[in-house]
């Protein structure tokens, strides 16, 4: 760079018509523009291109000041000559020509001024694009200097300025909405013609971000107030607003057919009195006034103040129709009742010991017998449980024992169906020697073994009559007398007792004793079947995949479509047991991470379809008949309208309506009912 510091000598200083021939004498020597831009002119501190006519004229050089001219070196030696050349000549101009550059200044220092202060961005450009012109706003709202904006392309260093249609089209622009960074600006552009040539154009763009932030706030303000209005409108409240004399601002369509010839002046005062008011506004605080009869209703009337910034503002009246109150008050208090109970019922159920967390299932049957069973696992009351086969009787028996606090002591299992009728007294109670033959030494029966603990006599529907009088004093007297033997053995056993037959049925055919049956049913504890309980299905099968998963070295995660689906429609006559192997099987067969539909039996696999024939004779009958014969076939088969539509294809909506439509409700999942 080379800087150099010279007097002008021109009358009049860098007037416009000096600084327009100085440009005018550069252009024709210098072919490239862009090579001009290498050229400054400083002048108090303040430093614009040799090219920008108006930027020179604003310094406002007069005759005799000192200016910085700075080159940057591709500029050549000879150009160098002619601009100081330029300024050290000191030609006099004639009277005339001092007048007219005097006026000719006067005028473009006032232009000047006024585009350079306007608060909108401009952009003048030459017939060829290059700007020739930016003012202050423009370089405020494009963030980018001066110096590299000038004498460069405009559609290179502005990319969407579009000035290039305006030189090609001759048309001007108006109004056009662009975004600028994250402004949105206006835009009016517009060719600039000398004696019908095309010279250049202009862009005047205005940064209306502001306005239409305004614009779209004041947009949402009407939306959200037309919201209000038809929220204050639909609520069957009536409400009003009032300013802080209690002059009405507002009310709602119902409050206004209401009290449409109630004076609007002092509105709240008069509606709640004048005490209430006065208290209102002293002490800011919602509440509720007395019950108001308006022709002839009541309504309970409540009052908000508004309060903006802690000061008053007005109030909220609002009047509720009082038989809506009251009839709201009481769905609330039985809704409050409900959720009481359901808390207890929930509480109930979530409150079981660690020892029953090995009891799979959550549906309501199953959590109400775990709860009892639960409760009385702390006393030495005796336990008959009952259920199916396969429905965790004996899970159930030891998760009381473990819970109890004979847990340290011995839980002695007899399954009284597999031991022989001739064993089972000696079996329970012990033997002496030589009590019979073959019995060649003493030994504990199943009852003494068990003392402290707890013996679970599992099957006791299988238990002779003979046996069944013998036990009855066990329970009767706590004590037992080994066959044989004449000694009476004092014990301290808990009994729980299972089975699965219908006891109170083998009473009346005096199968089993009246006595003995009401000893042992002190504590009844059901265990549903598994079909009464399918909700449970999803847990236990997840419950067991992962126990086989451990215990065959397999990490099965999915199960594929259909398979759950298949499972909720099998009737499970062997229940969790039943369940348990065929999760096992499945498990066993998967060769990766899923299990397979076609792992499950095929009875389970294909129940959905198979079962569905039905027989039509020769007659040919309406399709009515025939739709009814469908449905009361169909109908045993499912335990839900929901299983029955997936099986038929329909939607639940209409096999509900279609049993109903042929009365065929109770036959629904008949074939697999408990009988
Ligand atoms: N709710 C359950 N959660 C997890 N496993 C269960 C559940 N119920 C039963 N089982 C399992 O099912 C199988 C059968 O259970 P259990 O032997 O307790 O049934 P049961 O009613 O005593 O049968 P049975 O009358 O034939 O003796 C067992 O392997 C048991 O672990």
């Amino acid at each position: 760079m080379h800087e150099m510091i010279i007097q002008v000598q021109q009358k009049n200083g860098l007037h416009v018509r000096s600084a327009a021939s100085l440009i005018a004498m550069l252009q024709n020597t210098v072919n490239d523009d862009l090579k001009l831009k290498n050229i400054n002119i400083e002048y108090k501190g303040v430093s614009v291109g040799i090219t920008n006519l108006l930027s020179l004229v604003s310094l406002k050089v007069k005759q005799g000041d000192y200016i910085k001219l700075i080159f940057e070196d591709i500029i050549s030696p000879e150009l160098k000559t002619k601009i100081i050349r330029f300024f050290t000549n000191n030609e006099q101009a004639g009277m005339q020509e001092l007048e007219t550059d005097r006026l000719l200044m006067e005028n473009s220092v006032v232009m000047q001024e006024a585009v350079s202060n306007m608060p909108n961005g401009m952009i003048v450009v030459n017939s060829k694009n290059i700007i020739t012109f930016v003012n202050d706003a423009a370089v405020r709202l494009l963030e980018v200097s001066a110096n590299d904006l000038l004498n460069r392309r405009a559609d290179k260093v502005i990319p969407h300025s579009r000035l290039q249609d305006i030189l090609q089209t001759g048309q001007t622009r108006f109004a056009e909405k662009q975004m600028l960074k994250n402004n949105t600006i206006l835009v009016n552009r517009a060719p600039i013609y000398l004696d019908g040539k095309l010279i250049g154009a202009v862009a005047i763009f205005q940064d209306i971000s502001d306005l239409e932030k305004i614009n779209s706030e004041l947009k949402k303000e009407r939306e959200l107030q037309e919201l209000l209005n038809l929220v204050l409108d639909s609520v069957t409240d009536y409400i009003t607003l009032t300013d802080n004399d209690g002059t009405c601002m507002y009310m709602n369509e119902q409050m206004d057919k209401l009290l449409d010839s109630m004076d609007r002046e002092r509105f709240a005062e008069n509606l709640i009195g004048k005490r209430a008011w006065t208290k209102l506004a002293a002490e800011k605080n919602a509440f509720y006034n007395d019950i108001k009869i308006i022709h002839n209703e009541s309504y309970v009337v409540k009052v908000n103040p508004i309060l903006i910034d802690s000061k008053f503002h007005g109030s909220v009246v609002s009047l509720s129709p009082w038989n809506e109150v009251k009839s709201l008050m009481n769905k609330l208090e039985a809704m409050e009742e409900r959720a009481k109970y359901l808390e207890d019922e929930l509480s109930k159920h979530l409150q079981l010991d660690d020892s029953f967390s090995s009891i799979i299932g959550r549906s309501g049957a199953l959590m109400d017998s775990l709860t009892i069973a639960n409760k009385v696992s702390k006393m030495v009351s005796t336990v008959l449980i009952t259920g199916e086969s396969g429905t965790g009787k004996e899970l159930v028996a030891r998760a009381i024992h473990e819970s109890s606090n004979r847990k340290n002591k011995p839980f002695i299992r007899v399954n009284c169906s597999v031991i022989p009728h001739n064993l089972i007294e000696s079996e329970l109670f012990g033997h002496e020697r030589g009590a019979f033959t073959g019995a060649d030494k003493t030994r504990q029966g199943k009852f003494e073994l068990a003392d402290k603990g707890t013996i679970f006599l599992d099957e006791i529907g299988t238990l002779n009559l003979e046996v069944q009088v013998k036990l009855l004093r066990v329970l009767q007297e706590r004590e037992i007398e080994r066959v044989g033997g004449n000694k009476t053995i004092s014990l301290d056993v808990r009994i729980i007792a299972a089975t699965n037959e219908d006891l109170s049925k083998m009473m009346d055919e005096k199968k089993f004793r009246e006595d003995l049956y009401y000893r042992l049913n002190v504590i009844p504890v059901h265990l549903p079947p598994l079909r009464n309980r399918k909700g449970d299905i999803p847990l236990l099968v997840d419950h067991f995949r992962k126990y086989y998963n451990r215990l065959l070295g397999k990490s099965i995660k999915h199960y594929e479509q259909g398979f759950l689906e298949g499972l909720g429609e099998y009737h499970w006559p062997g229940n969790i047991r039943e369940l348990q192997n065929t999760i096992e099987r499945a498990v066993a067969l998967s060769g990766d991470e899923m299990l397979y539909c076609r792992d499950l039996p095929q009875y389970i696999s294909n129940r959905g379809r198979k079962n569905l024939q039905v027989n039509f004779s020769d007659d040919i009958l309406t399709l009515e008949a025939y739709e009814k014969q469908i449905f009361e076939h169909a109908a045993h088969f499912y335990p839900s309208y929901n299983q029955l539509a997936k099986a038929l294809g329909i939607t639940h909506k209409t096999a509900a309506s279609k049993l109903r439509k042929y009365n065929l409700d109770h036959i629904l999942g008949r074939k697999y009912q408990p009988t």
